[in-house]
């Protein structure tokens, strides 16, 4: 049995050193590459602070397994096992820490058995500490929290993000799913640039429900938890069961919320996280 507070207390410790590398970097130039496409940007802080998280947590639990955003892009499998694995994103809100939009988190999941036990997200320019563990609850800052109790949709507000993908039939599908969405109506759709904090969000009870097509395990392992132990609810955008590979969630503060946003989201299928590389 894993230590599970030895975890997360690794984890939140790594977070806030992540975040003070991660803040130091905002006043540098930031030399910016590309991964996927014209927009899916990284800088070479992602890379470093990956691996300021993968080295650290290495000498404390060198058995772990990890799936890193930056390790994935530089070739490594996403694989997700039984084995203890830490799931990490050093940087969510690449673009926004580009442009220096203040909503930039370093995003830590753990999971054994394909089952996330442990969250730990950082908004590192808000300096809040989002944190979960599976049966034990969420909080921020150490203060519980608790999502939203409004189940009608028409009070609701939604997140979501339109990701890197520009592909015209993707950005079709992402506009059709807004546009029933935003004549239901809603009250409100926002997004803050990051997964990770989007889930935050709906964790804290400010927002009703987040939901995407195109993230990866990295953006929302983490987040999938802060959720669930805020008394939320996870589906697929088809109103499935969550599959963590599969790109797609709804996160919501409540089944009606979720199942109510099934009917608006025009559903699309992407490469799965774990799916073999593509031969060039
Ligand atoms: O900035 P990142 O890590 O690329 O993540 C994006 C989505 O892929 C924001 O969640
Ligand atoms: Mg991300
Ligand atoms: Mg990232």
């Amino acid at each position: 049995m894993a230590d599970f507070q030895r975890v997360m207390d690794h984890a939140v410790a790594v977070a806030r050193k992540a975040g003070e590398v991660v803040r130091e970097a905002l006043s540098d130039d930031r030399k910016v590459m590309t991964k996927s496409s014209a927009v899916d940007l990284v800088t070479q802080t992602d890379q470093k602070v990956e691996q300021l998280i993968i080295q650290s947590v290495k000498e404390k639990f060198p058995k772990h397994r990890f799936i890193g955003e930056e390790s994935v892009a530089a070739g490594e499998a996403c694989i997700l096992t039984d084995d203890p694995t830490w799931i990490i994103d050093p940087i969510d809100g690449t673009t926004n820490f580009v442009h220096a939009f203040p909503f930039v988190a370093i995003s830590i999941g753990f999971s054994i058995n394909k089952q996330v036990e442990v969250g730990v997200i950082y908004s590192c320019l808000e300096d809040k500490m989002f944190t979960a563990r599976r049966g034990k609850g969420a909080f921020c800052n150490g203060e519980p929290l608790q999502v939203s109790d409004q189940t009608d949709i028409h009070q609701a507000i939604i997140c979501t993000e339109f990701g890197s993908n520009r592909d015209p039939e993707v950005v079709d599908k992402m506009f059709c799913s807004l546009r029933n969405i935003l004549s239901l109506p809603v009250q409100g759709v926002r997004g803050a640039g990051t997964a990770a904090i989007n889930m935050c969000l709906v964790a804290s009870g400010c927002v009703e429900a987040y939901y995407e097509i195109g993230v990866h395990v990295w953006d929302f392992a983490a987040g999938s938890l802060m959720v669930t132990e805020a008394g939320g609810v996870l589906m697929d955008v088809d109103g499935g069961e969550l599959d963590l590979m599969s790109r797609r969630i709804i996160a919501a503060n409540s089944r009606t919320i979720a199942e109510r946003l099934v009917k608006e989201i025009a559903p699309f299928r992407l490469p799965r996280d774990d799916a073999p590389p593509q031969k060039q």
